[in-house]
């Protein structure tokens, strides 16, 4: 079974190509696969397929409006498993990964996710460095909420971004205390308003353009980065600054992306490294079953 190591801004992921939808992502298999020491070790996993394979292949039940049955799809699972609508930085890693490895020609072409199309530009994309720009699709404002993490309180914008987030930008909040913040548990959050859980991230106000932030992801714990969450990041630090539109640079512990937000529509861009490729030994596959 041959892979790929990728990462966004450090969000590391396995990447799959499985053009025959014949590989089997139970989750027990993803978590093996994923865990630092057990497996290769990624945040998650992107499975490379046409979204008509995948459909006829019973991995989805439909294929989401406005894909095409030969356009690509992103299969992504979270590293404990779990199915993910979108994932940001994979999509960018999928685009290079496919342009890189020959399998797509073109440069501006449709990525397929469970959150619908996502149209990319590859600016970029050598063996080991990308550089690509998603259409990260509509950002949907939710209300307010809260998320707690050692009995301290933050208030934030629950943002849809395809995925759920709350986007808490905390006037007060600078790097230091950023920095300080422990998330190696699982911020408290409200289930009654994220029923499907949530990706919870932590924001400094708005300061020359540019904001850092740090992500707790549904399904995976704390990352170094995370795509969607950047947008989220973007609309909810906009929003504290009177605003609703405009381009913020986000800052994250693995780097840096550049979210632009036009009429509440979103767009991602940021580099991609493919750092390794190699097979999984199809016995230990097996003995995951
Ligand atoms: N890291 C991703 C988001 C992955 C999915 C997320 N954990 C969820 O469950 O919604 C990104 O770059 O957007």
């Amino acid at each position: 079974m041959d892979f790929s190591k990728g990462h966004g801004t450090q969000n590391d992921f396995v990447v799959l190509p499985d053009l025959d939808v014949a590989i089997d992502l139970a989750p027990a298999r993803v978590t093996a696969l994923c865990d630092r020491r057990q497996g290769l070790g990624a945040d998650g996993i992107l499975r490379v397929a046409r979204a008509g394979a995948l459909a006829d292949a019973g991995v989805l039940t439909e294929i989401p409006t406005g894909i095409a049955a030969d356009d690509w799809f992103m299969d992504y699972r979270n590293g404990d498993g779990s199915i993910a609508e979108m994932c940001g930085n994979g999509v960018r890693v999928f685009a290079h990964y496919l342009t890189a490895s020959g399998l797509e020609n073109r440069r501006e072409f449709v990525v397929g996710s469970r959150a619908g199309a996502r149209p990319v530009v590859v600016h970029a994309t050598g063996a080991t460095a990308g550089d690509v720009t998603v259409g990260m699709g509509t950002v949907t404002e939710l209300g307010t909420s809260s998320a707690s993490i050692e009995g301290r309180a933050f208030t934030g914008m629950g943002i849809d971004v395809g995925n759920p987030h709350l986007a808490c930008v905390e006037k007060d909040l600078h790097a230091e205390q950023l920095a300080a913040l422990d998330l190696s548990i699982a911020p408290a959050f409200d289930p009654a308003f994220f029923p499907h859980g949530v990706n919870v991230e932590f924001v400094t106000p708005l300061e020359d353009g540019g904001v850092s932030m740090r992500v707790y992801e549904r399904g995976v714990g704390e990352t170094r980065s995370c795509g969607t969450g950047t947008v989220a990041a973007a609309a909810a630090a906009l929003r504290h600054d009177g605003r609703s539109d405009g381009t913020v640079t986000v800052k994250v512990l693995g780097g840096a992306v550049q979210v632009a937000i036009d009429k509440g529509v979103a767009e991602l861009r940021g580099p991609s490294v493919l750092l390794a490729a190699g097979s999984i030994s199809d016995d230990w596959w097996r003995s995951l079953a």
